[in-house]
């Protein structure tokens, strides 16, 4: 399906409510299918990707009821001899299932083997690979890649360093760490998102953290509860950099989350002088909550420190696509990462750029673009539903309409994102390819 959106004639106005987390969801389906008793979620994320790794934990043998915004999850697996698991575009998904299943002992004896999309069948998996097997799982990949092969056994404890600040690594490791024997120490190279360690302890597990080190002892049982899941703040970004983008523009969200651990585009957008205020601070479990009132603004170009980036990590495809139309140059440097993601989203955002006629120059781990007047044209979201959203967002401030081939991946994140943005007074229209 392609996406046509027309340059905005009038500014954005309202109030939009962002889908559900899909990080704190993805967890939630995991930790509530290897809890005892019954997890009750409510505002889970009902997209592409969390929808994929509900369905794994059900072909485990958890019972999964849903009614209407409510998720419960009736924990406990198996028994099982085999189950391919399909976790369809999602690395959060697979990576932190391998973790979770690959010591589970009520699944000892089963062959488990998780495969992916195209996308997803191209992304690097000896990250999680390598620590689990320091662990003694049994678990292989031909080159690094899906399909994994699991056959659960039982794990020792490590102390592991990641070589990248990675949120899916450090929950993969402490996610294996809760059934090994011993104690399992995550010693992280910089930080990560850390929806992890917030939500273990909500299902009873003792987790520590003294510096950079998180510590879990293996053989803590869990329990389940009553979950909430805070609205998105990289699906927020999208609706935020819109309201800065055009010109008059006044719009809230409200219920994001704003864990500090992920707020670096808040960061960065202040950073380019874009209007964003913070309103109505509350938590939802442990996780900060907030409503974000975003206004049209004249955006700078900024050097973006290489530090902010794990903490933006998902936000660069709308970052480019700001920098493209802010005035000054922006350089992005240390997010090689990017190219790992749905896409290599610095090659791809670049490349979907200079079609609109943004002037630019790639780099070996970022880019350097150099704002100003963004032409209307047909590019392509190569299969990558954060690249379809910022090309969606772009042209609302382009000089004629914008067609987003390929857009129907949006659905991975953020299935009601045009339906959102026109709520807010874009034009726009989804039409076959
Ligand atoms: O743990 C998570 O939920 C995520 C971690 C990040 O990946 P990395 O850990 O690979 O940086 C991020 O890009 C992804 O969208 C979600
Ligand atoms: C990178 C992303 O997700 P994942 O790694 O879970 O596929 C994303 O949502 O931008």
């Amino acid at each position: 399906m392609k996406l046509i959106v027309r340059p905005c004639a009038r500014p954005l106005t309202g109030r939009r409510q962002p889908p559900g987390d899909k990080s704190i969801s993805h967890r939630l389906a995991i930790l509530g299918g290897l809890a005892a008793g019954q997890s009750t979620i409510t505002g889970y994320l009902q997209s592409a990707d969390t929808l994929a790794t509900l369905a794994a934990i059900e072909q485990l043998g958890a019972r999964v009821e849903r009614e209407q915004d409510e998720i419960r999850i009736h924990g406990g697996l198996g028994p099982i001899e085999r189950a391919s698991l399909d976790l369809g575009n999602s690395g959060t998904g697979v990576r932190l299932l391998a973790g979770a299943l690959a010591g589970r002992s009520e699944l000892f004896g089963a062959e488990l083997v998780l495969t992916g999309d195209a996308s997803l069948s191209s992304r690097p998996m000896a990250r999680i690979i390598d620590p689990l097997d320091s662990m003694g799982a049994e678990i292989s990949a031909r080159d690094g890649r899906l399909p994994l092969r699991i056959r659960p056994r039982p794990l020792r404890a490590v102390r592991y360093r990641p070589k990248m600040a990675s949120a899916q690594v450090k929950s993969a490791v402490l996610l294996a760490g809760l059934v090994a024997e011993g104690e399992t120490v995550l010693v992280e190279p910089g930080p990560s998102r850390d929806h992890t360690e917030r939500l273990l302890p909500a299902l009873g597990v003792d987790v520590q953290r003294v510096g950079d080190e998180i510590r879990l002892r293996g053989g803590q049982a869990l329990s389940g509860g009553r979950f909430h899941v805070p609205g998105d703040l990289s699906s927020a970004a999208f609706l935020l950099a819109a309201g800065l983008l055009v010109p008059g523009s006044d719009i809230e969200v409200d219920n994001v989350g704003l864990n500090p651990s992920r707020d670096g585009v808040l960061r960065i957008f202040a950073a380019m002088q874009g209007r964003v205020d913070r309103a109505a601070a509350s938590t939802v479990g442990d996780e900060p909550v907030g409503q974000l009132r975003a206004r049209g603004s004249t955006l700078r170009g900024v050097s973006i420190p290489p530090d902010w980036v794990p903490l933006a990590i998902d936000e660069f495809p709308i970052v480019m696509a700001l920098a493209a139309a802010a005035d000054g140059t922006t350089r992005i440097s240390g997010a090689e990462e990017l190219r790992v993601k749905e896409s290599d989203r610095l090659a791809v955002m670049c490349r979907q750029l200079l079609r609109l006629g943004v002037d630019l120059e790639e780099t070996p781990d970022g880019a350097l673009i150099h704002g100003g007047t963004v032409e209307g044209g047909v590019v392509d979201s190569c299969g990558d539903h954060r690249i379809a959203m910022s090309l969606a967002v772009l042209g609302l401030v382009a000089r004629g309409p914008v067609t987003i081939c390929n857009a129907q991946w949006i659905r991975t994140s953020y299935p009601g994102f045009a339906d959102d943005l026109a709520a807010l007074g874009a034009e726009l229209e989804w039409q076959e390819e």
